[in-house]
């Protein structure tokens, strides 16, 4: 047997589900979380039930891919479990009507109830349930309640009773089933309320949007060096390190295995980022230079996410996300690529059109560094200076938008403009946000150890072999050129397709200057994602355009670290003004256009 979760976005479909079976999934409170169907086992009566969590959707006349999903999945249901948000029955009952329709056995969980109750809204279950004519179940998913009433009356789901014809007749009927069964007491606005209001107002919503973005870095920063001084060095450099030179001495200090599992000796010491072996570099980069940014940068990603933050930085952003061919909502990729760009690449699937998708997967592959590789960023730029960092990332965002104003000059077709239900503003609770972080860490290790442990094996045997030396000498003459960079950073970049925070590791020992550390780092972010964001990326644009994609990040990257180069090594300031100039160029152009567009 196979259960349904479907049901408009944001309604707590994912959280349901989690209950039910006990399978986590990520939930947030933003609409377009799921966006593909997940499968769990639910135990009914001794039964192994099959649970699906599909992807949101208004209707059932499906208008994005996230959306097509859910209608695809529709008839492989034996039992359909209808969540609805019981503070918003009016807009969630259309879908229900829909689902009636179709005449599937059907069983709605009015989720969200104690929201509701905070907000005043009354609503007469009994009633409902006799209108609709399919078992009506309240709950309040996020702490259990009501799951076990559901599981109970799994068995009474039958297709309902109403009846229409038009579409006007089916919004007449939601409002005369509304008007039946809902009752909206008075009261005042809360604190959380008046917040939610001055978030999206022009002025107040900048401010606030830029203390939060402060406070956002702050703590990362707090958090990541914290967990650093007090766990990861102390655990390394007292626990670790004694027992990896018992065993160098005992692997005799040298040799291919030893170079392979310790590395090299470095003035007879083992250097944890520059030895480059497996049970040196391979685990000190993951686990003490990038895991702690991890922890830190997803708890501050996941307070902001439930707490409903996310799309009103898309209404904010909706004006600028425009002029690149991208309306607000695509923020919410952009914001996930900077944690990874795996499940960003996924969230694409949400943008309406595929030139939206196009923009939003060029832009984001080429421009929005992960946070594994602006943790190593940090930690082997920062030491040189704040300024070198700043240099990178603010590359990075020229590029961006550079690229976005050129592509949406380009590209035929337009943006739709933003229509994105925004959700109330919730505390979130800590049970839900230590899931949230735990299954992103875990996707953190599952992703990213055996990656590096990979990359760190190519390099090794790229050195044993030669391999290394002749990459070397065959890129020097291209790498001098554009970028300044001896041909030894040729590695770095054919590691990045696996990993770009091990690929930085890898320049580490080369012995840059800060300016070659930046002009690396830049073509590192941008000439390729990894692998992994790659095939992505590639299901979802298909070959034709993929290679589209991969052709503008190997001339932007080529851009950007010539650029680079010359504004560090020869130009200084003068590259700076001549991109600036360039750029104002950019948006004036596109300004004027749209003034003509309007006018005409
Ligand atoms: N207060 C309260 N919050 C809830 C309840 N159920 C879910 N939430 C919150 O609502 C938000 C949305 O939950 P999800 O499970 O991600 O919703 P979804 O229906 O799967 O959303 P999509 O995947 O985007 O379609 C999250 O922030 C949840 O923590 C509930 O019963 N009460
Ligand atoms: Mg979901």
């Amino acid at each position: 047997m196979k259960i349904l979760l479907v049901g408009n976005p944001n309604v707590g479909k994912s959280v349901v589900f989690s209950q039910l079976t006990g399978t986590r999934v990520i939930s947030s409170n933003y609409p377009g979380t799921t966006v593909e169907y997940t499968r769990g086992y639910l135990n009914l009566n001794g039964d192994r039930v099959e649970v699906i969590d599909v992807p949101g959707s208004y209707t059932l006349e499906p208008t994005c891919k996230a959306e097509e999903v859910a209608v695809a999945m529709l008839p492989h249901g034996d039992i359909v479990i209808n969540v609805v948000d019981a503070t918003n029955l009016e807009r969630n009952l259309y879908l229900t009507l829909e689902l009636i329709a179709r005449q599937v056995p059907l069983i709605v969980a009015l989720n969200l109830w104690d929201e509701a109750q905070h907000k005043g809204i009354v609503i007469d279950v009994p009633k409902l349930e006799t209108l609709l004519g399919v078992p009506v179940v309240p709950m309040a998913a996020i702490r259990g309640e009501g799951i076990k009433q559901l599981v109970a009356r799994l068995p009474e789901a039958r297709s309902g009773t109403v009846t229409w014809q038009t579409t006007d007749e089916r919004y007449a009927t939601v409002g005369r089933i509304v008007r039946q069964v809902q009752r909206v007491t008075h009261r005042h606005h809360t604190l959380l309320e008046q917040l939610e209001d001055l978030s999206v107002m022009p002025l107040t919503g900048f401010i606030l949007g830029g203390l939060v973005l402060f406070c956002a870095f702050k703590i990362i920063r707090f958090i990541g060096e914290g967990l650093i001084g007090f766990l990861c060095e102390p655990l390394f450099e007292n626990w670790y390190r004694p027992f990896l030179q018992k065993l160098s001495v005992a692997l005799g200090g040298t040799g291919p295995l030893h170079d392979l599992l310790i590395g090299q000796l470095i003035n007879g010491q083992i250097d944890f980022v520059q030895s480059l072996g497996i049970l040196s570099t391979g685990l000190y980069v993951p686990l003490a230079m990038v895991f702690p940014y991890i922890v830190a940068f997803y708890l501050v990603l996941g307070f902001l996410e439930d707490f409903g933050y996310l799309p009103r930085l898309a209404v904010l952003f909706d004006g600028l996300m425009h002029r690149v061919g991208l309306h607000g909502y695509a923020i919410i990729p952009m914001i996930l690529g900077l944690g990874c760009n795996v499940p960003a690449a996924l969230s694409i699937r949400n943008l309406e059109s595929h030139r939206q998708k196009f923009i939003a997967s060029t832009l984001m592959a080429i421009a929005v560094p992960c946070f594994s590789q602006t943790a190593m960023i940090f930690a082997l730029v920062g030491p040189h200076g704040g300024l070198y960092v700043g240099q990178i990332f603010l590359t990075l965002f020229c590029v961006w938008l550079t690229l976005g104003l050129l592509l949406n000059r380009q590209l035929a077709g337009y943006t739709p403009s933003l229509l994105v239900e925004i959700p109330p503003y919730r505390l979130p609770g800590v049970k839900v946000l230590a899931k949230k972080l735990y299954l992103r860490i875990s996707h953190f290790f599952k992703e990213a150890i055996p990656f590096i442990l990979l990359g760190i094996l190519v390099v090794n045997l790229a050195y044993l072999s030669g391999f290394i030396h002749l990459l070397a000498r065959a890129c020097e003459p291209l790498f001098a050129f554009f970028f300044g960079l001896p041909g030894d950073a040729a590695i770095a970049l054919l590691l990045g397709f696996l990993r770009k925070d091990v690929a930085l590791g890898i320049l580490a020992p080369l012995n840059l200057t800060p300016e070659q550390l930046v002009v690396a780092s830049t073509v590192l972010a941008v000439y390729f994602p990894c692998l992994a964001t790659f095939l992505i990326l590639l299901r979802e644009l298909g070959w034709q355009d993929m290679l589209k994609v991969t052709g503008i990040m190997l001339v932007t990257a080529l851009a950007a670290g010539t650029f680079a180069n010359l504004a560090l090594n020869r130009l200084g300031l003068l590259a700076w003004i001549g991109a600036g100039i360039l750029l104002s160029l950019l948006i004036l152009l596109e300004v004027t256009h749209r003034k003509k567009e309007a006018s005409a």
